[in-house]
């Protein structure tokens, strides 16, 4: 059985996320955690994941050591925020737990920070911007067509729900990234993020990338290859959070196989990478 813990417990995800781990038979949910200050600690989870009562209550973030030293999950599933994620990473790390991380916008520095925890504590480590499969396969695709189609103008544009609090997404930095490496660019170099004014016309190097906020869009991310005469758009689209969340499940039965103390990604649970 896999101990889980949930952080984000009541969030968009992590309410998925408890709801799937809940009717999975290999699984035990065994902490659900919510922010510093949280007026839900002592309430039964159940209360917010529409299955009537668990038995398991939320728990305030502001003491994740003592609740994973009386819970000892095998695992944690963090979906929150980059800053409070990076807590999280730490005090988990320090505790020996395992971590599935799906949060998004973390700085480079941010970024650092988890992997020296993770590489310090040797804890095994899935930290994703997307754990769709359909994500990590457009991932692929992007990383064998970016060479072949090196010369075309280039455009990122992803699309979310009114309440993202982070821009672009994750994933579309995660696809920035992907073409960069594949045709030898450096991401940050290259990137525009938007464009107004009077510009000028765009260099053949740059790669444009555009945040779209809007009703209760799930995830939508578009690539255009632009070049003379036509266009290619590699596009992934998102019905619903159930495709992140089976990825999640996915990632939770992979930790065991992890490499101790390196971050891991989707494309290493999927095997494409
Ligand atoms: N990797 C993936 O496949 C996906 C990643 N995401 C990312 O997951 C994150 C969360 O997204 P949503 O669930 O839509 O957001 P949300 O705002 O609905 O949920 C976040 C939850 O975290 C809680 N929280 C904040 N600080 C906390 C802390 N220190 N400890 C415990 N809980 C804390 C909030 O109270 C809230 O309930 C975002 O960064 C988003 O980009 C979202 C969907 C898929
Ligand atoms: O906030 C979301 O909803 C999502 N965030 C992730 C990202 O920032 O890429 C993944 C997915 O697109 C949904």
């Amino acid at each position: 059985m896999i101990r889980v813990a949930v952080t984000g417990a009541c969030g968009r995800m992590g309410s998925g996320i408890i709801r799937r781990i809940l009717e999975e038979e290999d699984m035990e949910l065994v902490a659900a955690i919510e922010a510093p200050g949280t007026p839900l600690s002592g309430r039964d989870i159940g209360e917010f994941t529409g299955r009537g009562m668990v038995g398991v209550e939320v728990t305030d973030a502001s003491d994740l050591a003592d609740t994973l030293a009386d819970t000892e999950p095998d695992v944690l599933v963090d979906f929150t925020v980059a800053p409070a994620a990076v807590k999280t990473i730490k005090t988990s790390a320090e505790a020996g737990v395992n971590l599935v991380v799906g949060t998004t916008g973390f700085s480079e520095e941010e970024m650092q920070t988890v992997r020296d925890c993770i590489g310090r504590s040797g804890v095994r480590a899935v930290i994703a911007p997307n754990m769709a499969v359909g994500v990590n396969v457009f991932f692929k695709v992007l990383r064998d067509l970016a060479p072949i189609l090196s010369d075309y103008d280039v455009e990122i544009i992803e699309a979310h729900h009114r309440h993202k609090k982070d821009a672009p997404s994750g994933t579309a930095v995660r696809a920035l990234e992907v073409i960069s490496e594949a045709t030898n660019r450096r991401a940050e170099e290259v990137a525009v993020h938007g464009r107004s004014g009077l510009t000028g016309e765009r260099s053949k190097e740059e790669i444009g990338v555009h945040a779209v906020r809007a009703g209760d869009i799930v995830g939508d991310h578009i690539v255009l290859f632009a070049g003379d005469g036509e266009r290619l758009e590699i596009v992934h689209r998102a019905h619903s959070r159930d495709a992140f969340i089976g990825g999640v499940i996915r990632a939770i039965r992979f930790i065991e196989k992890a490499e101790p103390g390196r971050i891991m990604d989707m494309g290493d649970v999927l095997g494409i990478n």
